[in-house]
């Protein structure tokens, strides 16, 4: 594999067993790959690195063969990344924030963008501060894919999404692969990671754990990938597994087998 996105030993330590450690992954020219953790395993770190945002204390991240940090400048024009907040003024139009996105990446494909906007059905003449969590977002995905990148950073995208978008993502993720797009998509959502990936890699407390086919993400497998093989021993006997104020209630008895048959 000739990879595209990689990470080689990546360390950035916040201290308290907290940040990403000896990360290595690599990813090939055209593939989609489902980036999945548990809360806080890392995911967004990862990306805030490849995007050259951080940088890190060991370890190279490299796009293209460009120095994610060193070259950061030309990372940050030539990639498409969707933050999992958008960070701008709160004050800024949608079409003001398109503007610049377009300007600083010195992409400005005024079809392709109208072809976004309408196919997420998009107003982006409001104010950012009036929008809805799900329009912000949708925002961000125009303004991540808008440039035609050949390399996309996309974290927890659909988030916020209503059903109707989510799939209508899915189906933008699938064109931009078969155009050739390499893409890093980090997820909580099982059916989107199926619906767009041909794999996907799991971070447990900053650390790759392990690997799985798109189609093997069974929500069993996955729990396990993400928490442990003992995960749901686990959820059921922590102490904060009980919903405040609720007392749990009693297992439900496992309807025992009659040895009369009487099925109906
Ligand atoms: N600037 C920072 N300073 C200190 N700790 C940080 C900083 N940025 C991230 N962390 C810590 O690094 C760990 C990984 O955070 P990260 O945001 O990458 O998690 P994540 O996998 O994206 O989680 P989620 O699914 O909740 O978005 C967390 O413990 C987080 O608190």
């Amino acid at each position: 594999m000739n990879p595209v996105i990689e990470l080689r030993g990546v360390t950035k330590d916040y201290g308290a067993g907290r940040g990403v450690f000896g990360l290595s992954l690599a990813v090939g020219r055209g593939e989609v790959v489902g980036f999945l953790g548990a809360n806080g395993a890392g995911k967004s770190v990862t990306m805030r690195l490849l995007m050259g945002f951080i940088r890190a204390d060991e370890g190279r991240a490299s796009i293209g063969g460009a120095d994610c940090f060193a070259d950061r400048a030309a990372i940050q024009r030539r990639v498409g990344y969707l933050p999992g907040e958008l960070a701008c003024p709160a004050d800024m139009t949608g079409v003001a924030f398109l503007d610049f996105m377009a300007a600083m990446r010195g992409a400005s494909d005024a079809r392709r963008r109208a072809e976004l906007t309408a196919f997420f059905e998009l107003d982006p003449r409001a104010r950012i501060r009036s929008m809805s969590k799900g329009t912000k977002q949708k925002l961000g995905i125009v303004a991540a894919f808008m440039g035609a990148p050949d390399v996309l950073l996309l974290d927890e995208p659909t988030s916020g999404l209503d059903l109707l978008m989510q799939r209508r993502f899915v189906e933008l993720v699938r064109a931009e692969r078969d155009r050739g797009a390499t893409v890093l998509l980090s997820s909580h959502v099982l059916g989107e990671v199926e619906g767009t990936c041909d794999r996907a890699v799991f971070i447990r407390a900053g650390r790759l754990s392990s690997e799985a086919r798109a189609a093997d993400l069974t929500l069993d497998a996955t729990l396990e990938r993400l928490y442990g093989a003992d995960a749901l021993d686990r959820h059921w006997a922590a102490p904060g597994a009980a919903v405040p104020g609720v007392a749990p209630a009693p297992p439900a008895p496992v309807p025992a087998a009659s040895s009369k048959g009487g099925s109906r």
